[in-house]
């Protein structure tokens, strides 16, 4: 287990960030397995890998290159990319996990939006589709695996933060008006059940989600919100759905990692042209 980032240290890692780079972004991305297509429509690029920066270790997830890329979209709006995340299933303390989602605010941002690539349990939903995230069950945080645990620092939020409309309204309506604008009917509005992997569910790990209301599963995304929220920043979070639950004991395997970023990659375009959209609005 990686060692607990404090306070001094994000600041330490800002100061480094900033030392170098010119943006000063107020919206944050996080870019979940194969959806660092946004990159390529940011003009003005700054690259920071994340093995330079004070504190935070290598990603070692395929497709999250383990960096920050900030710039400028065709809107104008300035920009701080994380492409690639940690996950808690790498064995990083939860603070490292969220460590990014801190540097972001300490840099300026005030809207965080969070993707990610999930399983999808909902029986309407295909291979492709977008979800919008509505709300989450976080299984790590009901086992005691919150990235608020252990004495907390005032200066990143309060002891117990409120967090009933965590992925927020406002946003996700001006989300969903942009995907409807975009023609986009295949942007969906539903439940994230958040695990912590990093296998795959069994058939029923997969009727017990469904049952109770979730319509897609993934390995990240709850706690980087609940931090996000915490330290004050307005979240808003979408899944790809990746692959798709299939209820039957004949079945050998539902889904491969492979699999899950090819599927994603191919969606990738779909991704960013909501995002600009979304983020020229703000
Ligand atoms: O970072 P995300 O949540 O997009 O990554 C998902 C979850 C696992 O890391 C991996 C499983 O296929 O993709
Ligand atoms: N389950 C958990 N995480 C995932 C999945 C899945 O089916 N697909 C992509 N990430």
């Amino acid at each position: 287990m990686s060692k607990k980032i404090v306070y001094e240290d994000i600041q330490e890692m800002v100061e480094f960030v900033q030392s170098k780079m010119t943006i000063r972004p107020t919206v944050g991305i996080v870019c979940g397995t194969g959806l660092g297509g946004i990159n390529e429509v940011i003009n003005d690029k700054e690259i920071v890998k994340f093995s330079d920066i004070p504190n935070l270790p290598q990603t070692t997830v395929t497709s999250h290159a383990g960096q920050f890329v900030l710039g400028r979209l065709p809107c104008g709006k300035e920009v701080m990319v994380q492409q690639g995340r940690y996950h808690f299933y790498e064995g990083h303390d939860q603070s490292i996990i969220v460590a990014p989602i801190r540097m972001m605010k300490l840099m300026g941002v005030e809207t965080l939006i969070l993707t990610n690539a999930a399983g999808g349990l909902n029986q309407s939903y295909s291979i492709g589709d977008i979800m919008v995230i509505k709300d989450h069950i976080y299984f790590p945080g009901f086992a005691g695996n919150s990235p608020l645990v252990g004495p907390n620092d005032k200066r990143f939020g309060e002891r117990f933060p409120p967090i009933y409309n965590l992925y927020d309204r406002e946003l996700r309506k001006k989300m969903l008006k942009c995907a409807e604008q975009l023609g986009m009917d295949f942007v969906r509005h539903g439940i994230y059940a958040s695990v912590a992997g990093p296998h795959y569910e069994t058939i029923f790990d997969m009727r017990f989600l469904l049952k109770n209301g979730c319509d897609a599963v993934g390995m990240s995304t709850s706690g980087e919100a609940i931090c996000g929220a915490h330290i004050g920043l307005k979240v808003v979070a979408m899944s790809g759905v990746s692959n798709k639950f299939v209820d039957s004991e004949e079945v050998e395997n539902f889904v491969d990692g492979d699999e899950v970023t090819q599927v994603v990659n191919n969606g990738v375009s779909y991704v960013s042209k909501l995002l600009e959209r979304f983020i020229s609005e703000l």
